[in-house]
């Protein structure tokens, strides 16, 4: 459904994008996920057209966004990082240009705008003045004014940033509403967010995707060895030097009475680790591998271990 290919960005001499790659296939929930300053906005800007890029291109439906601009602004609905609201127009009129802006005919504007406020749930507030709303629900009139035309692709800018905690279960409950139907970007620098939504997540960093993958396999790509977390009852310093001598063992720390043990790449140590407790007397409680979070993934894509994925 969308297509970026080798797309560069220059703001004068600063390289904002540097030849990124990816697609989204119809139907998929991308999350997109870098520090400030990473080219999220930029990026989202050059797919829906509002930005040329430097160079590379960017198909949406098969359409150019360069070459075909509108055929491209028809298939998205856009929300900015900062919606464009006019604070002295009400929900309604407001959201009744959107639809004259987007050439929905006249005659369609009302059930339009009535199915856009049901799925946001704005319809009490439709003859409010946007100036006169909260945060959260000026964010649904922004999310209400992408929406309309019922475009097939939503290109979302940090949604929920600078919105309480109520009003950010609120705006992502909707978003995961409509991802049932829709091609979704959702841009963040809130791990948990992209987790929660997304199926795929790409990660930019410096002008540069640095991992694209599902949340759980870059999970599991990015683990050196497995971290096995192990409640052992006995003697901590006696089991923890056993531990550290079976073979494929690299570290063992011990966090609040549990060893979590560091592997190799290849190792598995759970069976020696059964037999030697066993035969030491020492029985196991509890074990299990620990998944790396997103946002440990994300530190050490963004740190240490960019290489990692290269
Ligand atoms: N119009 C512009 N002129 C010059 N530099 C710009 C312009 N827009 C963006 N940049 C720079 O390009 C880089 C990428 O910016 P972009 O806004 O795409 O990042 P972002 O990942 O969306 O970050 P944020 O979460 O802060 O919006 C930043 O270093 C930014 O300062």
């Amino acid at each position: 459904m969308i297509e970026v290919k080798q797309v560069t960005k220059r703001y004068g001499e600063k390289v904002a994008l540097k030849g990124i790659n990816f697609k989204v296939g119809k139907g998929e929930i991308i999350g997109f996920l870098g520090p400030n300053g990473a080219g999220k906005t930029t990026t989202m800007q050059i797919i829906t057209g509002y930005i040329p890029p430097t160079s590379g291109e960017v198909k949406v439906g098969g359409f150019d966004t360069f070459k075909n601009p509108l055929d491209v602004k028809r298939l998205i609905g856009y929300l900015p990082e900062n919606p464009p609201l006019y604070p002295n127009m009400t929900v309604y009129r407001f959201l009744k240009f959107i639809a004259e802006l987007k050439d929905i005919p006249r005659d369609q504007h009302d059930k339009e705008l009535d199915r856009v406020m049901e799925v946001i749930s704005i319809k009490d507030v439709r003859n409010r003045l946007i100036k006169n709303l909260s945060k959260g629900y000026k964010q649904r009139v922004g999310l209400a004014q992408a929406l309309i035309g019922d475009p097939e692709v939503l290109i979302l800018d940090e949604p929920t940033s600078g919105l309480d905690p109520r009003q950010i279960i609120e705006i992502r409950n909707l978003i995961k509403a409509l991802s049932t139907d829709k091609t979704i970007i959702l841009s963040s620098h809130i791990l948990p967010e992209v987790n929660m939504i997304a199926e795929r997540v790409l990660i930019i960093n410096e002008g540069e995707i640095v991992a694209q993958d599902t949340p759980s396999s870059l999970s599991r790509r990015l683990r050196h060895g497995e971290v096995l977390q192990v409640e052992i009852d006995g003697d901590k310093d006696q089991i923890k030097k056993e531990i550290e001598e079976l073979d494929g063992v690299k570290q063992v720390d011990l966090k609040e009475g549990k060893f979590n043990i560091e592997t190799g790449h290849k190792g598995d140590v759970r069976r020696n680790l059964f037999f030697k407790m066993a035969e030491l007397g020492y029985p196991i409680l509890e074990m299990k591998t620990i998944d790396l979070s997103l946002e440990e993934i994300f530190l050490q894509l963004t740190t240490e271990e960019e290489e990692v994925l290269k």
